[in-house]
């Protein structure tokens, strides 16, 4: 068996996408409970709680432990809902085993390391239980993948992934860089997976919870999992990012939902109209691209005859400063227009390479 022959039937039972709701952390069997009987079932149909919590220092609250597994049972069998929890090691998925947990989830912090996943991967062998994996913390998508071929290789075959957003050093409005292009090179290429947005911990507060839920709709994810809290405010974990369960109905009753494609003649043509005139672009912009090339492969003959360096800072500097500067001026984006221009520079540099070493 391999990641593209998986068969995602798990999926499928669902009528509406597949929403996984409850809190951060499970802090007593009356707030599990309580959260659990509040969440709408047409809505929320998986119940989650963290029992073990990998957080980024010593002296936080770190999980109540297994016992809290008593409490997820207990929603298991007073609410007949299925139950999901985090492991991020052997014991951890063994135990989760043994309390019959629906659906297991690998976190950010585990799926980096090979080594976790290995575990893991071996401590649920065969398994008929759903496994979930969360995107590593770092963008790397080879990673990602690899911890599915992990589980895959040791005959697990209901496999999903969590999409959680990525860290970054840099400060954005979120608390972890979606980077949705990651998710989606995923989708892309193992469209069987199923795929969940989390926009708790990829927004880290609760007002853009609403909007990163539409977003990863608009691109067509399988579902959400979302934190949900009986009082947000005064969670053990994470309490910013908590919102109450009566929150997220609203916020799924207003999700729309996008089909893959539309067979009306009149959105048909107007498509074909639309694409045809991107067709035209591509084509011209192709041809700028190449011209700009030439020129630059000129100019690396010329540095070549005088023994002048390739790579020019100043030049450079300028030049990308003016033509941002234009293209925003454009209704292009800062953030696209760096990287096209790092992506025409490197290729520029390049062939005055390929040029000096003839
Ligand atoms: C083409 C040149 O060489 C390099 C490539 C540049 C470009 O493609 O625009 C700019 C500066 C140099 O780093 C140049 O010196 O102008």
């Amino acid at each position: 068996m391999n990641l593209q022959d998986l068969d995602q039937n798990w999926i499928e039972q669902f009528e509406k996408p597949l929403v996984i709701a409850g809190p951060c952390s499970a802090e007593s069997e009356k707030q599990v409970m309580e959260i659990a009987e509040r969440m709408d079932r047409n809505y929320m149909q998986v119940f989650r709680a963290g029992i073990w919590k990998p957080r980024t220092k010593p002296g936080s609250f770190e999980g109540v432990g297994a016992i809290g597994l008593n409490w997820l049972k207990k929603v298991k069998d007073e609410f007949n809902m299925p139950i999901a929890t985090e492991v991020a090691n052997a014991s951890h998925a063994k135990l989760a085993l043994e309390f019959d947990v629906d659906y297991l989830w690998i976190g950010a912090r585990s799926t980096v390391n090979p080594f976790t996943i290995q575990e893991i991967a071996e401590s649920l062998r065969d398994t008929d239980k759903v496994i979930l994996v969360k995107n590593p913390v770092n963008p790397d998508l080879d990673l990602w993948i690899g911890a599915l071929e992990r589980l895959v290789a040791q005959g697990i075959k209901k496999l999903g992934v969590i999409h959680r957003g990525f860290s970054s050093y840099n400060q954005s409005k979120y608390r972890n860089n979606p980077q949705w292009q990651i998710a989606l090179e995923l989708k892309d290429r193992f469209p069987n997976i199923p795929i969940l947005g989390d926009p708790s911990h990829i927004t880290g507060r609760r007002d853009l919870i609403a909007e990163v839920a539409q977003q990863a709709f608009n691109l067509e994810y399988n579902g959400l999992m979302v934190e949900v809290h009986n009082n947000p405010d005064g969670a053990w974990s994470d309490s910013k990012q908590q919102i109450t369960p009566e929150a997220l109905k609203d916020i799924l009753v207003d999700i729309i939902l996008r089909k893959k494609n539309d067979n009306s003649d009149d959105f048909s043509a107007q498509l074909n109209r639309y694409r045809g005139e991107i067709d035209e672009l591509d084509n011209q912009l192709l041809g700028l691209l190449a011209a700009r090339m030439d020129v630059a492969k000129k100019i690396g003959t010329l540095k070549k005859e005088h023994n002048v360096a390739i790579f020019q800072p100043d030049r450079w500097n300028v030049l990308k400063k003016l033509a941002i500067r234009n293209g925003e001026r454009m209704g292009l984006s800062e953030d696209f227009l760096e990287h096209l221009l790092v992506s025409i520079h490197k290729e520029s540099v390049e062939l005055q390479n390929k040029i000096m070493e003839k």
